[in-house]
């Protein structure tokens, strides 16, 4: 079958077609533990009964699955930016329910236009021309194509034969980067290299577009552009009439607009193929940012490097093991070892390292290899050309720093991953320091058992550990991570302005305060939840929380674990902000040595935890022991004593009105220098907070949303300096493997929310909303945002839809709870779009941005804009006063966000055109699980030293 976007079904469901998301089985929902969260009769005609939820057993659940009160709803916007609809009128969302019919027409699909299901759906259109990649075979005549090949093709640059993973794109996009729009201004009117008509670029009338066909008092019409077909729409259904359609909405937003001075040309086209490719071909750095794409340049992936990296090459485990002191601890060796930049060992920074160390600690390099991110250790340092961050090899370097696969290796795993080549490898030189290809010694694949060169020794290294400070490329014109110092971001750009921030950072984190209050921390029992036998009194179950608050001030109630005793033993990272996260995971974090850890993204407090106590604490805290490699000196103690501890030493107003370098901001070299003083203000806040990001909209920051779903990513990605963290509903198709988010529901949800949430420090997590459970009233909205607040911890949640969902989120921002609004394709209601497309092109751009309008209206802090025509993106974050997030919406929104699997390349399929991949984690754990399994088979592991 042919998707026809008129179908009401996934093409997986229709003609068993592999799922988007590359998740193998279909759905697997129907698990009879598994509880819906909406319409599950065996829950709804129960009453007021306890509810066995797996995720918190015997509390009331009928606020969730009961029948939902359905009272009059009484709009009241908390901090409405206009005016209420006018007496008698329809309100707005009544006809936006009608505009959402989901039967409204649909464009029919192009012909060749590709599935977004993949190669494995029933179409027989080629894929989408993709970028020449780093990862396409090369020329060695020794890397595996694996099945998952993308078929023929030539980016003309791949000389080995083997045909690359993705058919050519345009030669132009290889072309020198152009400007950013800011720069140049005349980009929004170039033509696109097609006949497809370019609306303002010749002198034929360009059409109207739909918000200009507003006048004052006569709200635009969409029927004038897009005719009714949907069955039960009425004109009116329509017809948007509310306030906001005013011509002066744009004036209400104009404070919040500094950084676009630019008036929006609506003489560019719009979400069409032909624009989008122009527009890339017009700046080709978004897709290889320093226009040097290292094309020839071997990968330490290929076929070789891959047989040799494995114990039958001859490095074996035992080989490579070192004969230090075995008794070390793991988090000593954390400290000690851990290469932030890159997860690397700095191998000459520490000689005598911990040969117990598992693979989940990376250092134990013994039989790690490069293409698991991790040097030989029995290797000098100093000659090693493979080295990745000695700025020798830069293609492959990045490429290995991130696990990213050879451009000449095809991933073994068979997967359709659309790596967009050299934009990889250059992009990831900003946060590993590494120069160009320039500099690489050594293109040709080397092999364990070749001679070290000795041309890349520590000259080449100290070179790196100065670019490794500054992670900005030169070449990198574009706005964003690369263009921040490390120190920089939202320290540097926000310091003065948040001189508030700090002080109520120094307070108590009630949100989390809660979170703590859970009955698994609080040690109650499932007999004692916590919640009270009156479901009318169900919410008031943070009565212990509330004592804790009021009893301790600004200090929480210290209670006898040994977490709270941890109190003064370390800090918490105050690494630079948003914009300088990337800058921060590559050079500020870079705090190996010196007796102190430092992952991404944190500085080291390598004094405070030399002083003791943190370990010791770690421990009787109870807090885990074997957390993950390159764990900062905050993280040996837990966060919240971490946080307490911080909070103790930094309470009281900043002195002289500046925020004081924080204890934990120095930085360390990984080389085994002396910790260097922190060189500015270098500070994030304790907790990402809604008004942190209306204010780096305001600065016009640009910043990334990650989703995460479990407590070591979400440790990993709020280090790295990542302001918000969402666990996303996607978790339906990246961690419960089913084919859509539909099935996925409150219950499966709430358990990753919570270990994102108690693993997240800084960032502000945020929690989608499922499928059933807020559309049915917003009382049913609020029931379930609760849950999430309470039962996970969340800051904030997610739901999907325009202004049929404004009536919800006014309910959960009246009530308190944070609101991040999700237009555009909207996943899960994909059955009535019509499957996985781009929304709000043409004239349906006016009814997107009235949705975007109407939710900032409703109080949404902020709008997820999935698969939106950059354009449309681009006007809707100049008419809405809240942070824009976009997800395959150009680069004119206010943040991007990306599902951590696709930025990491740890799933397999075929990736949406607005995925780039960082790294490829499936690469690693591949290599990782074989040789393990080789290294058990042939005796290798486990050796003497893991042996009692
Ligand atoms: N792993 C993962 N990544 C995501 O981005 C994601 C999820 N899961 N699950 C929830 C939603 C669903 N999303 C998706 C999934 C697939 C496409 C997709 O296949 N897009 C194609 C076709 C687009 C078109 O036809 O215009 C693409 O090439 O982008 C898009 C968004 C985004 N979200
Ligand atoms: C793609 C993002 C925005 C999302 O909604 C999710 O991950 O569920
Ligand atoms: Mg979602």
């Amino acid at each position: 079958m042919v998707d026809n976007y008129l179908s009401a079904g996934t093409p997986g469901e229709d003609d068993g077609s592999p799922s988007p998301y590359g998740t193998g089985p279909k759905n697997q929902a129907a698990d009879d533990n598994r509880r819906s969260d909406y319409d599950n009769d065996r829950w709804r005609d129960r009453g007021p009964v306890l509810d066995p939820s797996p995720s918190l057993p015997n509390a009331p659940r009928t606020y969730e699955r009961g029948p939902v009160p359905q009272q009059p709803y009484v709009p009241k916007p908390p901090y409405l930016p206009t005016a209420p609809p006018p007496p008698g009128q329809q309100p707005y969302y009544e006809a936006a329910r009608e505009e959402q019919n989901p039967f409204r027409p649909q464009q029919p699909p192009a012909q060749g236009r590709p599935s977004p299901f993949g190669p494995g759906a029933s179409n027989t259109t080629p894929q989408r021309p993709a970028a020449p990649s780093p990862f396409a075979p090369q020329n060695n005549g020794q890397s595996s194509n694996g099945p998952g090949s993308n078929g023929p093709g030539s980016n003309g640059t791949s000389s080995n034969g083997l045909p690359p993973q993705q058919p050519p794109r345009p030669p132009q996009r290889l072309q020198p980067p152009a400007p950013r729009p800011q720069d140049n201004p005349e980009r929004r009117h170039e033509p696109g290299p097609g006949p497809e008509p370019i609306w303002g670029q010749s002198s034929a009338p360009r059409p109207p577009q739909p918000w200009e066909n507003r006048n004052p008092g006569q709200p635009y019409d969409n029927r004038a552009q897009e005719p009714v077909q949907g069955a039960g729409q009425t004109e009116d259904a329509f017809s948007t009439r509310w306030p906001l359609d005013r011509p002066d909405t744009p004036d209400q937003t104009q404070p919040n607009e500094p950084r676009r001075p630019e008036p929006h040309d609506p003489a560019r086209a719009y979400g069409t193929g032909r624009s989008q490719e122009a527009a890339r071909a017009a700046h080709p750095q978004d897709t290889h940012q320093n226009g040097a794409p290292a094309q020839n340049t071997r990968s330490p992936y290929d076929g070789p490097q891959q047989t040799d990296a494995h114990p039958q090459n001859g490095l074996t485990a035992r080989d490579a093991r070192p004969t230090d002191d075995p008794r070390r601890t793991y988090d000593e060796a954390q400290q000690a070892d851990a290469h932030p930049q890159n997860g690397l060992v700095a191998r000459d920074a520490q000689p005598a390292d911990d040969p117990r160390r598992t693979y989940d600690r990376p250092q134990q390099a013994d039989a790690t290899h490069r293409q698991n991110g991790v040097p030989p250790r029995d290797t000098d340092p100093a000659d090693d050309p493979r080295r990745t961050y000695d700025g020798s090899r830069p293609a492959d370097a990045a490429h290995e720093q991130n696990g990213l696969p050879a451009r000449d290796a095809h991933p073994a795993d068979g997967s359709r991953r659309m790596y967009d080549g050299p934009q990889q490898a250059d992009s990831s030189r900003p946060q590993n320091g590494l120069t160009g290809r320039e500099a690489s010694p050594a293109d040709e694949p080397r092999r364990a058992d070749e001679p070290r060169r000795a041309d890349d020794g520590s000259g080449a290294r100290a070179q790196n550990v100065q670019q490794s400070r500054d992670p900005r490329p030169a070449e990198n014109t574009r706005r964003g991570y690369g263009d921040v110092q490390p120190g920089a971001g939202y320290g540097q750009n926000g310091l003065q302005k948040h001189d508030e921030d700090l002080a109520e950072d120094t307070q108590p984190q009630e949100i989390r305060l809660r979170g703590e209050v859970t009955p698994r921390e609080s040690g109650r029992g499932s007999g004692d939840n916590g919640y009270l036998t009156d479901p009318s009194a169900e919410y008031e179950i943070n009565a212990p929380v509330s004592d804790a608050v009021a009893s301790s001030g600004t200090q929480p109630q210290a209670n006898t674990s040994g977490e709270q005793q941890a109190t003064a033993s370390t800090g918490p990272s105050t690494s630079a902000g948003p914009a300088g996260s990337a800058a921060s995971a590559g050079s500020a974090g870079s705090a190996a040595s010196g007796g102190s850890g430092g992952s991404a993204g944190s500085g080291g407090s390598a004094g405070l935890v030399a002083a003791g106590g943190a370990v010791g604490a770690r421990r009787r805290a109870g807090v885990q022991q074997d957390a993950p490699s390159q764990v900062s000196a905050e993280q040996v103690t837990s966060h919240r004593a971490g946080r307490r501890a911080y909070q103790a030493a930094t309470d009281g107003p900043p002195a002289d009105n500046s925020v004081p370098a924080a204890p934990t901001d120095a930085e360390v070299s990984p080389y085994g220098g002396p910790a260097k003083p922190a060189t500015g203000n270098s500070k994030r806040p304790r907790r990402y907070r809604v008004h942190h990001l209306r204010d780096f909209k305001s600065r016009g920051e640009k910043w990334a949303m990650l989703t995460a779903y479990d407590q070591y990513t979400a440790e990993i990605f709020d280090q790295a300096g990542i302001p918000v963290l969402l666990v996303g509903d996607s978790a339906a198709n990246n961690v419960y493997g089913y084919s859509s988010t539909l099935p996925v529901t409150v219950d499966e949800l709430i358990p990753l929310a919570r270990a994102v949430a108690n693993a997240a420090e800084h960032a502000l997590v945020v929690a989608d909303l499922p499928f059933g459970s807020y559309q049915a009233s917003p009382e049913q909205a609020f029931h379930t945002a609760v849950r999430f607040m309470k039962e996970a911890g969340v800051h904030a949640v997610k739901l999907e839809g325009g202004r049929t969902v404004v009536p919800m989120v006014e309910k959960l921002t009246q009530s308190g709870i944070p609101v991040m609004a999700h237009i555009g394709f909207t996943p899960q209601s994909e059955h009535s779009i019509g499957g996985y497309r781009v929304q709000g092109r043409g004239d349906q751009a006016a009814g997107l941005i009235d949705d975007a309008v109407a939710l900032a209206a409703a109080g949404a802090f902020s709008v997820v804009l999935e698969m939106v025509p950059g354009d449309v993106a681009g006007e809707i974050t100049k008419r809405v006063p809240i942070p824009t997030i976009g997800i395959g919406a150009g680069r004119d929104t206010d943040a991007q966000v990306l599902v951590w699997q696709d930025m990491a390349g740890l799933r397999a399929g075929t990736m949406p055109r607005f995925v780039k991949q960082y790294a490829d984690l499936r690469g690693i754990l591949t290599n990782a699980a074989t040789t393990y399994a080789a290294e058990v088979a042939n005796g290798a592991f486990p050796g003497d030293e893991h042996t009692f």
